[in-house]
């Protein structure tokens, strides 16, 4: 729905990495300490190194004169020492922070990832999970894209970079020393070049190809051949050459105007070598002239050509650059998602009562973006302990007023009420507990098969002897028991020791997993094309046991199959939205409308199909 996405704010693009750098002294206070520590010494070492050096020239000139063992020459000994152990700090001081940064960044991407994936979970409704516009924003979040750059990413970057500025102010200060006007003027302009450099850089090839949404589609059709279930039809029907050529043509639309940035800041670095080629030579020159006037020592020239090459650092546009810009921007949009969001558990409040009767009052719903209404108000009342089947043809809107029964969306106008409550976001969590479904695409949890069963329920995961009686029901202890680690075997064969279930055996799960919600208390079970990948006899078994599986429970089962069908104990036929038959089978067959004709065209398949 529209109002899910509008409750995430734009993303504040400005002060990202300041609020980065709050947030991680807030996650991880020792190793952001420490990596900032760490960071200004790194930065810091060569600064003293170039010192050390200048003055390591001077003394020379005077301990030649006066030779070895003179008190110049052992001032030298001790700038050689000093030099030496600089450069071991150097060294170690930068590998620790680049350890240390990294840690430091993969804390903050998991911090901000929880933040995201609960703050994706938090709404009771599933609206927003079906909008580009919000998947869009929750991959930026996560740094999806060509360049899989995650927030943390910017917090190393950052790291990376302070270091190259204390080191680059350090040097312009030992610049200024020598002769502070041109210090100044080189550093002004270096800082000047640096940051459009950077601009440029990120311009180039952040702004036009962290497009996620547009990125997304393009991953897609490169992903098709070789996702497992596509990839089977990619090659029945050889598509294989028509993902390729539409991935590709994407692909080039997308990145033209990447291109285009690209050329132009590529005669931008032209003009910036040109540039510091001259300020170089000038500088150069003019600390020549005064040491060879007298006007500094060759102390000075040394320090000021050692100050100007580590300033020359500065004139680098690199991964550092794309790590705070991509990590900046997938910051941003993950600090737009709200903080406060908990993730939900299974104890939400109970329902305060039995419910007697759901029903829906004009029940109306819109899905987010779309012009039209799929329902246009619906009156239903279903006592509770009924057997409720939903008929009517492809995208009659079977699904989604099942969805908006389970709480699952919010109605557009009308209600859904449990009782004399109607379900709004006030109680939404806790009447969804009271609901279990097999939706068509139900979930396949890469999980133990215990897990996959016991998530029915999850408050009662104990419950050994109402999973062994759900798997029974569902036709698949002798399936679990058959496994190579039984309940505890992981349902892919991605995972070691695990395996892979055929569709009806994943179906019997997801119906074992509803079953075991409702041994533990749920009221309503909803059932969506519960039997499509079960065998004949299988969906049989189901039917014929139906009612003493769902002891008294209500439930609301759609299906195409009027063998099924007829097992209910009340059929409502839906079309374009709106209920147009209710009643018993007998009742729909005797008043020969829709239903009649349905079941009718299916006997007829049935009757004239070769035994
Ligand atoms: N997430 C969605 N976003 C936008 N439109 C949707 C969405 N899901 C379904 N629709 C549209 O709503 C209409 C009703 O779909 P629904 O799935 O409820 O029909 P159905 O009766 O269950 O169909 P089927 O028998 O094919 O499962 C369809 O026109 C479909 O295109």
């Amino acid at each position: 729905m529209t109002a899910d996405t509008s409750r995430l704010p734009p993303p504040a693009t400005r002060w990202v990495i300041p609020a980065l750098v709050g947030y991680s002294f807030s996650v991880a206070p020792a190793l952001s300490t420490l990596t900032a520590v760490l960071a200004v010494l790194a930065g810091a070492a060569p600064v003293g190194i170039t010192v050390g050096i200048g003055e390591l020239v001077d003394g020379l000139t005077s301990a030649i004169g006066q030779g070895l063992g003179t008190p110049a020459a052992q001032e030298c000994y001790r700038w050689v020492v000093l030099i030496v152990v600089l450069f071991f700090l150097t060294h170690v001081t930068e590998s620790a922070r680049t350890a240390l940064g990294q840690a430091l960044g993969r804390r903050v991407t998991g911090r901000l990832g929880e933040r995201v994936m609960m703050a994706a979970s938090e709404p009771a409704t599933i609206g927003h999970l079906e909008e580009p516009a919000y998947l869009g924003r929750l991959g930026r979040a996560r740094g999806d894209g060509t360049i899989d750059m995650p927030p943390g990413e910017a917090i190393f970057g950052f790291s990376t970079k302070a270091s190259l500025w204390v080191s680059s102010i350090g040097s312009a200060a030992l610049l200024t020393r020598v002769t502070w006007g041109l210090g100044l003027v080189v550093f002004a302009v270096f800082v000047a070049i640096h940051s459009r450099l950077v601009r440029n850089y990120r311009i180039a090839v952040i702004e036009t190809v962290s497009q996620t949404t547009k990125l997304r589609r393009t991953s897609y059709l490169r992903d098709v051949p070789t996702t497992p279930g596509l990839a089977r039809e990619v090659r029945l029907f050889g598509l294989a050459a028509f993902f390729r050529d539409a991935y590709q043509s994407e692909w080039r639309v997308n990145m033209t105007e990447v291109w285009q940035r690209r050329r132009e800041h590529r005669l931008f670095v032209v003009v910036v070598v040109v540039v510091t080629g001259v300020t170089v030579a000038a500088v150069f020159y003019y600390l020549g002239l005064r040491a060879a006037t007298g006007g500094s020592t060759v102390g000075d020239l040394a320090l000021g050509g050692l100050a100007v090459r580590a300033l020359l650092q500065m004139l680098r546009a690199d991964e550092d650059d794309l790590r705070i810009g991509f990590g900046s921007k997938a910051a941003a949009e993950a600090f737009a998602f709200p903080v406060e969001a908990t993730p939900v558990g299974p104890d939400t409040d109970p329902w305060p009562a039995p419910v007697a009767t759901i029903s829906c009052e004009n029940l109306r719903f819109r899905y987010g973006g779309a012009a039209d209404e799929v329902l246009h108000g619906i009156d239903l009342a279903v006592p509770a302990g009924q057997s409720l089947a939903v008929v009517g043809l492809n995208g009659a809107g079977k699904t989604t007023l099942a969805r908006l029964i389970a709480g699952l969306d919010a109605p557009s106008g009308g209600s859904v009420r449990a009782g004399a409550i109607p379900i709004d976001d006030a109680n939404r969590r806790s009447w969804q507990r009271q609901v279990v479904a097999v939706f068509q695409d139900f979930g396949r949890y890469e999980l133990t098969v215990r897990d996959n069963i016991a998530f029915g329920s999850l408050a009662h995961a104990d419950d050994e002897e109402g999973l062994r009686t759900v798997a029974r029901q569902a036709g698949l202890l002798k399936f679990i028991e058959g496994l190579p680690n039984g309940w505890d075997t992981v349902m892919s064969s991605g995972f070691t020791g695990g395996v892979d279930a055929s569709g009806g055996e994943w179906q019997r799960i997801a119906i074992a997993r509803a079953l075991f919600g409702l041994r533990h208390g749920a009221q309503l079970l909803i059932m969506d094309e519960p039997a499509a990948s079960l065998d004949a006899r299988a969906e049989a078994q189901l039917y014929d046991t139906f009612h003493e599986l769902t002891a008294g429970a209500t439930t609301i089962a759609i299906s195409h199959r009027f063998a099924t069908v007829r097992k209910a104990e009340r059929v409502v036929v839906l079309d374009h939205g709106r209920i147009i038959e209710d009643g018993t089978h007998d009742d729909l067959i005797t008043a020969d409308g829709r239903y009649a004709e349905l079941f009718r065209l299916q006997a007829k398949r049935f009757e004239e199909a070769p035994s």
